[in-house]
């Protein structure tokens, strides 16, 4: 029996997907920092002896990344100061939970793709970092679509300096009816919509997500997200000497998260089978709630979510599909029986019965 003193154990949440490069081995900053002068000078030791770096400091999470996307992927990657970056343990997670996905029988495999796998990113970033992790882990190709000028330029760059994935992904910049807005009236269109966003009650009146971006007859396993999760910016509480860098644009969009992925789904409407996979990133679980609620209205025929914790931050997965379930083909020894032979199996054990008395 247990005693009154044992306190109930909570199950542990996993922190990290066991597929994941870190999962039995986090970066090891002692080994990373002889190897990589330009990253030593940010590592410390702490009194007992540990290797860390300041979390605070956007530098040194820069340059974490830089030399973990070297050493463990052999991608060469920056991005300018204060844009979003991204840790490569937990951008990993996400790829994996997107490859279970993927093979996860439920959803066949689209014939006319191949067998390459074809993912779209909602809002690649400067960083660019799903197409470059998805690419050089798994081989997967990618169009990575974003609106601002800075991101479209970075993320061109981190590819091309990848010979060995370049050819794998495409960078797509959002167009409005087919025509590229030029970068100043890009940014005046957001800027009268993050204002007017009480206006248009909450929901989502920026450029394009998928629909108008994804081209005529275009077919893709999956697409996935992190969308700017804020309404505002005071909500975000962005400060640039935080450690993750992100600007109002990367951050920020009008209805935030919320009325963002409700544009997706009301794309995902519209598209239909052109992805297997719809997916996104979820700040807020409240959001999760409302946005999986949405999605059995509009009738899809499978929702999944996870979870995502990130050190002391948890974020979730939501992901849907408009393709029919396959449906379970029974083996031939599993074929009606005929009454003939049914017959026989009682005759015989009958018979089995009146032998053994
Ligand atoms: C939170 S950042 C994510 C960047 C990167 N994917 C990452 O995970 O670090 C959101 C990105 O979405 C872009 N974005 C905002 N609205 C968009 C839209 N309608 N279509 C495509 N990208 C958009 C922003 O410019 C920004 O780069």
């Amino acid at each position: 029996m247990p005693s009154k003193n044992n306190k109930r154990k909570r199950p542990e949440r996993p922190t990290i997907h066991p597929r994941n490069k870190y999962a039995d081995s986090p970066p090891d900053f002692a080994l990373l920092a002889s190897l990589y002068p330009s990253f030593e000078p940010f590592v410390f030791y702490s009194r007992d002896g540990h290797p860390r770096i300041d979390w605070t400091d956007f530098n040194a999470t820069r340059e974490l990344t830089r030399v973990l996307l070297l050493h463990d992927h052999s991608l060469n990657w920056w991005i300018p100061d204060g844009q979003l970056c991204p840790t490569v343990p937990n951008r990993s997670n996400y790829i994996h939970w997107i490859e279970d996905l993927l093979s996860s029988e439920i959803i066949p495999k689209n014939q006319t793709l191949g067998d390459l796998v074809r993912g779209f990113d909602i809002g690649t970033g400067a960083n660019c970092i799903y197409p470059l992790l998805g690419s050089s882990l798994l081989g997967w190709s990618f169009v990575g679509s974003d609106i601002t000028d800075v991101a479209l330029e970075w993320a061109e760059r981190n590819v091309n300096k990848n010979p060995h994935v370049s050819q794998l992904i495409e960078i797509r910049k959002v167009t409005v009816h087919g025509v590229e807005l030029p970068a100043k009236e890009l940014s005046d269109a957001l800027a009268v919509d993050h204002e007017s966003s009480e206006v248009a009650g909450g929901r989502y009146c920026g450029p394009p997500i998928l629909l108008g971006v994804v081209r005529e007859g275009e077919k893709f396993d999956f697409c996935m997200c992190n969308p700017p999760f804020f309404e505002s910016t005071e909500e975000a509480g962005l400060n640039p000497k935080t450690s993750c860098g992100g600007t109002p644009e990367e951050m920020v969009c009008p209805g935030g998260e919320q009325a963002f992925i409700t544009r997706m789904i009301e794309d995902s409407v519209v598209l239909k089978e052109s992805f297997r996979w719809y997916t996104s990133m979820i700040g807020r679980k409240i959001n999760l709630k409302f946005l999986t609620s949405k999605l059995r209205d509009v009738g899809v025929t499978i929702v999944k979510t996870t979870e995502f914790v990130q050190g002391q931050t948890c974020r979730w997965g939501l992901a849907w599909s408009f393709l029919p379930p396959t449906k379970k083909i029974l083996p031939p020894a599993a074929v009606q029986r005929t009454n003939i032979s049914f017959m026989l199996e009682v005759w015989m054990t009958v018979a089995f019965y009146l032998w053994s008395f």
